[in-house]
């Protein structure tokens, strides 16, 4: 617990204590308790049908994971929860290795579950990095052509790692990407997509609290500022 408290960041966790409490109020106390207490986060383990996970299932299953499931899921997802919080051991990228299964939180399935991507489809995941959407997309339905895009160079990189990790190279045939503001793709490439997902970029306030750079926690909150303009341009 004490490792835990030497890493957040003093900066963010200020900066947040006043304007959450602004916004939130009272209520700003129990999701800060949560919020600074990474190990009562809740992940959900994302299966990845382009390998075999038949031992990852039972060992899911051997840890107390249950498999989501509602009517209105696509067959081939296989998506699975811990009630109790803790974090399933992530699997390296490795070089031609394809890995079992994603780790995200399970609320990142919603929006592509919304987007319903028929077989066949062309898709344009718009802020793609670094691939959770667009695995979760690919396990949901097989389209025909899936444009993952990317602005951003180092997140670029990743969203390459993690499409060459899940994704067989036959099968990448059908997946593009790019390095394109989003705000101008439709300028260039307007009704070309039958589904688009726009999975704008947002505070993060998850990951930056535990920045263990205080000048760049500082360029972040200024940075903040200017996201609800970026979010607005890139859905017209
Ligand atoms: C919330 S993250 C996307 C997470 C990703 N969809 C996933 O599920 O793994 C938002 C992304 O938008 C990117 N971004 C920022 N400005 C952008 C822009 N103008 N156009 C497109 N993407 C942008 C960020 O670099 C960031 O990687």
């Amino acid at each position: 617990m004490a490792r835990l408290k030497r890493q957040i960041c003093r900066l963010v966790l200020d900066y947040f204590d006043k304007t959450y409490t602004n916004e939130l109020g009272d209520q700003w106390q129990t999701v800060r308790e949560v919020l600074t207490a990474p190990g009562l986060w809740q992940y959900a383990v994302l299966l990845n049908n382009f390998q075999n996970h038949t031992e990852t299932r039972k060992h899911l299953r051997m840890h107390g994971y249950d498999q989501l499931t509602h009517p209105t899921f696509p067959e081939s997802l296989h998506c699975y929860i811990n009630r109790n919080p803790g974090k399933f051991p992530g699997q390296r990228h490795q070089k031609g290795m394809i890995k079992e299964y994603y780790i995200l939180n399970a609320s990142s399935i919603l929006p592509v579950l919304a987007l319903d991507v028929k077989h066949g489809e062309t898709v344009l995941d718009m802020c793609a990095a670094p691939g959770g959407k667009s695995i979760a997309l690919l396990q949901c339905a097989s389209p025909g052509h899936l444009h993952c895009n990317e602005p951003d160079f180092h997140r670029s990189r990743w969203l390459q790692e993690t499409l060459e990790s899940f994704v067989p190279l036959p099968h990448r045939n059908v997946i593009s990407t790019t390095e394109l503001d989003g705000r101008l793709i439709g300028r260039t490439n307007a009704n070309t997509y039958h589904k688009v997902l726009v999975d704008a970029p947002c505070s993060n306030d998850r990951s930056w609290l535990f920045s263990s750079d205080v000048q760049q926690a500082a360029e972040r909150i200024s940075q903040r500022r200017t996201l609800p303009a970026i979010q607005t341009e890139l859905l017209r």
